[in-house]
């Protein structure tokens, strides 16, 4: 049995709107030290924490945590497309371990995951189907949340049940740190994107096309300095990595939700998947990060991280 970590933020701008040639660059190096890493690992099974953006799930049933047992993802933002080769048996055991932990985690036999999924699964396997993988979606975008102590408990609990697999298993997450792009939000918006909020499942091509060009166009206009989405914060965002690095996730309990949205941007909550991975992998153990990488990249709407770690004097 082994576990590993590898957590980085997606971006659905990364090769549409392009940063500095250096800052490609750096990224990319932080990326190849992960993939060195991954391959290094081997895992024979993948458990992905991963936010939704109002694709798989909507306000027609929102819960805080889902695991997969069959999942399909949507392609949104030039990401791969189609079914996931899930571990059904891996996920029902996931799920009902987690449960008899005591984390109500929800169940699907029909999970729908999009680029917050997919993304990193491109990324470091070159695709999402060419590993057995288990979808943990951790509601991330739609208010209300629990707290991020919650958050733990679960990544605690998949952690326990994934070291009991006796698998060589990776645990991956996937999400911004500080950002706050927009992501239209229930309280807010109007009338026809609150309906969409609830049940705008399956949108047709062109109203997808219109959703990721309000997206890209957001992301010039940031980058261009004339917009008034929230600044990133690096300085959170590296405070944030030092809790991490140190491995007491506690700390996080007593940081309030309105605290990620004051000093981060609201899609800062796309961090409690980075809090569920190291938290999952502290469960057996002290762990020891082995690379690390942090850009504020406003071209792509984020506070841009690549972390992996492992278990100490593995
Ligand atoms: O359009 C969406 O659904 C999300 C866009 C986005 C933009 C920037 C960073 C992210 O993490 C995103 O999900
Ligand atoms: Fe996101």
């Amino acid at each position: 049995m082994s576990l590993a970590l590898c957590a980085l933020s997606h971006t659905p701008v990364m090769g549409v709107h392009q940063p500095a040639d250096e800052v490609v660059a750096r990224v990319e190096a932080a990326l190849d030290d992960a993939r060195a890493f991954v391959a290094d690992v081997d895992p024979d099974l993948v458990v992905v924490f991963a936010p939704d953006h109002y694709n798989g799930f909507l306000y027609d049933l929102m819960p805080s945590f889902c695991i997969g047992a069959q999942a399909t993802a949507i392609g949104d933002y030039g990401t791969s497309a189609g079914p996931l080769p899930v571990d059904r048996a891996a996920a029902r055991s996931l799920a009902s371990a987690v449960l008899d932990a005591g984390v109500d985690v929800a169940f699907s036999e029909r999970m729908t995951v999009d680029h917050g999924c997919a993304q990193p699964l491109d990324l470091l396997f070159g695709g999402i189907d060419t590993v057995p993988v288990v979808p943990v979606f951790i509601n991330c975008v739609a208010e209300p949340l629990g707290p991020v102590s919650r958050v733990r408990l679960l990544g605690e609990a998949v952690g326990r049940a994934a070291a009991a697999l006796d698998r060589r298993v990776l645990l991956l997450g996937s999400g911004g740190l500080s950002h706050d792009p927009p992501v239209p939000r229930l309280t807010e918006a109007p009338p026809e994107v609150v309906e969409r909020l609830i049940s705008g499942r399956n949108p047709t091509p062109e109203e997808r096309a219109a959703r990721q060009d309000r997206v890209f166009d957001a992301a010039l206009a940031y980058a261009a300095g004339t917009s008034d989405l929230m600044p990133l914060n690096p300085e959170w965002d590296r405070r944030f990595l030092e809790v991490l690095g140190g491995g007491d996730l506690a700390q996080l309990d007593s940081w309030s939700n309105e605290s990620f949205v004051q000093e981060a941007g609201h899609s800062s909550h796309e961090v409690r998947t980075w809090i569920a991975v190291h938290a999952a992998l502290g469960a057996m153990g002290p762990y020891e990060v082995r690379s690390t990488f942090y850009e504020a990249i406003p071209e792509w709407i984020a506070g841009f991280g690549v972390t992996t770690a492992e278990t100490r004097g593995r």
